[in-house]
């Protein structure tokens, strides 16, 4: 759910740019003897000669300094119109001293390594005109570097403020709590099991509003639930509590789930971590973590299977609306249109997007199914799945829809599960189904198989995000050679 708000959300950008030094010449002394300023490593720099009617001479061949020729040299070396444009006009920058530097005369700045300095204008490649403490004077400019550049911003691979940030607004919680399939699978999960929860001990990763301990509280008698989640929200959560009398039950803490510290171990760890295409935000991590450190041995976690499902379908409206519409709109052909139309409408999966089920063309098959017992961190990596569908309905199969289940196993009854799918068959969920539009349609008819796979490639670098690879062939009946073999990568969304 975290993506509607991070899809308007302000992305954090690498900074690409990074100044790269060089510590012979950052080491090498720079010399300047009155208004003659000499490169500090006497290579390519040579020397430079400020001259009276200020021209900047280098290896006596005058320079641009962007100054006016006959303006006039002042005492220490500045001229007047260097004065004018650097201190009325120009706005100094910090910079940060990389190294010690000993002035050689009086019109340079003395600094040590981490002072702060401002730089009012670069005069030459090599020297700036800088403040430190209230003095002005000539820094040589291979000793220092812009202050924004001296620490490397880490970068937030996970972009916790801005998962966490979402999570911490009311909207997103009460558009979970309004999908009524989801909290009431929750809420059934828990009164099913209600004798054996009697004196267990209760994790709820990501408790959010605190709505399945609640319940939790509410219907059953533990020795002790412990909500955990790291957003605001859960600073109201923990009034909640108090409110409905738990809090001898309920111990909220406002924290990552990697980094709590509990009093025990726990009997059942509970959680809604599902997202878009079943684990996009990739929160399922952070369940594996904490089943890993707080789990007993034979506990129990909800859910207990996640499914992914796959089917072909159409989706003639969507390939209308957004690809077919450039041939012909008031009566002229747009069609150059269409390639951009399919990158910028199809290159992505179409979220939280609802086709019926008449639209499907075959069953579903379950192309990826997880123990959560037993799944590791590493195994989210890659994930692949295979597909194989016999068409049951033809048309044009313009893509593939797709949508998750999850099992919740009964603690006394090992048999027994409830199950909360939100596919097509079942009553709308808030994550609907995801389309995978193709470039084309292809036209399938009854019998007609088309098999393949899935491959969920999680972002080596943004851990939130994945690239789903579709590889397929259509062929006909009782035939060996295929009408059709295509692949597509979407991304979601990184
Ligand atoms: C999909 S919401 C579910 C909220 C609530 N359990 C419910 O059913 O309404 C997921 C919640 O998990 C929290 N969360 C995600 N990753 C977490 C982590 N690593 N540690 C703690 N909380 C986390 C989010 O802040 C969010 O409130």
């Amino acid at each position: 759910l975290w993506l509607a708000v991070f899809l308007g959300g302000r992305e954090r950008v690498r900074r690409e740019e990074k100044r790269v030094m060089d510590p012979e010449n950052r080491e090498a002394g720079a010399e300047m003897k009155g208004s003659m300023l000499q490169g500090g490593d006497g290579n390519e720099r040579g020397d430079y000669v400020l001259q009276e009617g200020g021209t900047l001479m280098h290896d006596g061949v005058p320079q641009d300094t962007g100054l006016q020729s006959d303006c006039t040299v002042l005492e220490d070396g500045m001229s007047q119109e260097m004065e004018d444009r650097y201190f009325e006009h120009e706005h100094p920058q910090e910079y940060v001293a990389l190294c010690e530097y000993t002035a050689t005369d009086e019109t340079q700045l003395n600094f040590v390594q981490g002072d702060k300095l401002l730089v009012y204008k670069m005069v030459t490649p090599d020297w700036v005109w800088a403040e430190l403490n209230g003095h002005q004077g000539y820094v040589p400019s291979n000793h220092i570097m812009k202050a924004s550049e001296e620490v490397q911003e880490p970068v937030d691979v996970w972009q916790d403020t801005e998962y966490f940030g979402s999570y911490g607004t009311l909207k997103v919680h009460l558009e979970m709590l309004e999908d009524r399939p989801r909290t009431t699978t929750y809420q059934e999960v828990i009164m099913q099991n209600k004798a054996a929860l009697r004196g267990r001990v209760i994790l709820d990763v990501g408790c959010g509003t605190g709505i399945i301990s609640l319940f939790c509280g509410l219907y059953t008698q533990p020795k002790s639930v412990y909500a955990v989640d790291a957003s605001e929200i859960v600073q109201h959560t923990a009034l909640v509590v108090s409110q409905n009398n738990l809090q001898d039950l309920i111990s909220v803490y406002q924290q990552k789930v990697e980094h709590v510290i509990l009093p025990e171990k726990v009997d059942v760890l509970i959680s809604e971590w599902m997202g878009t295409c079943l684990v996009f935000e990739y929160m399922i991590e952070s369940v594996i973590h904490a089943r890993d450190q707080w789990l007993k041995e034979d506990g129990m976690m909800w859910p207990s299977v996640a499914t992914l499902h796959f089917c072909p379908c159409s989706a003639a409206r969507d390939y209308e609306s957004k690809i077919l519409f450039w041939d012909n709109a008031y009566q002229l052909d747009l069609s150059p249109f269409k390639q951009v139309a399919l990158e910028e409408f199809f290159s992505k999966p179409t979220c939280h997007h609802k086709v019926g089920a008449e639209d499907c063309l075959s069953e579903p098959y379950d192309v990826l199914r997880l123990d959560m017992n037993v799944l590791q961190v590493s195994d989210l990596e890659r994930m692949t799945g295979q597909f194989f569908f016999k068409v049951i309905k033809p048309g044009p199969m313009h893509g593939f829809l797709s949508w998750f289940s999850v099992e919740f196993h009964s603690i006394e009854q090992k048999e027994q599960k409830l199950e909360l799918s939100t596919g097509p068959h079942h009553p709308a969920t808030h994550w609907k189904q995801a389309l995978f539009m193709l470039d084309e349609p292809v036209e399938v008819q009854v019998g007609h198989l088309v098999t393949g796979s899935v491959v969920i490639q999680r972002n080596p670098v943004w851990r939130r995000h994945m690239q789903v690879t579709v590889s397929f062939a259509v062929t006909a009946e009782g035939q060996t050679e295929p009408i059709k073999i295509a692949e597509k990568t979407f991304l979601i969304w990184k």
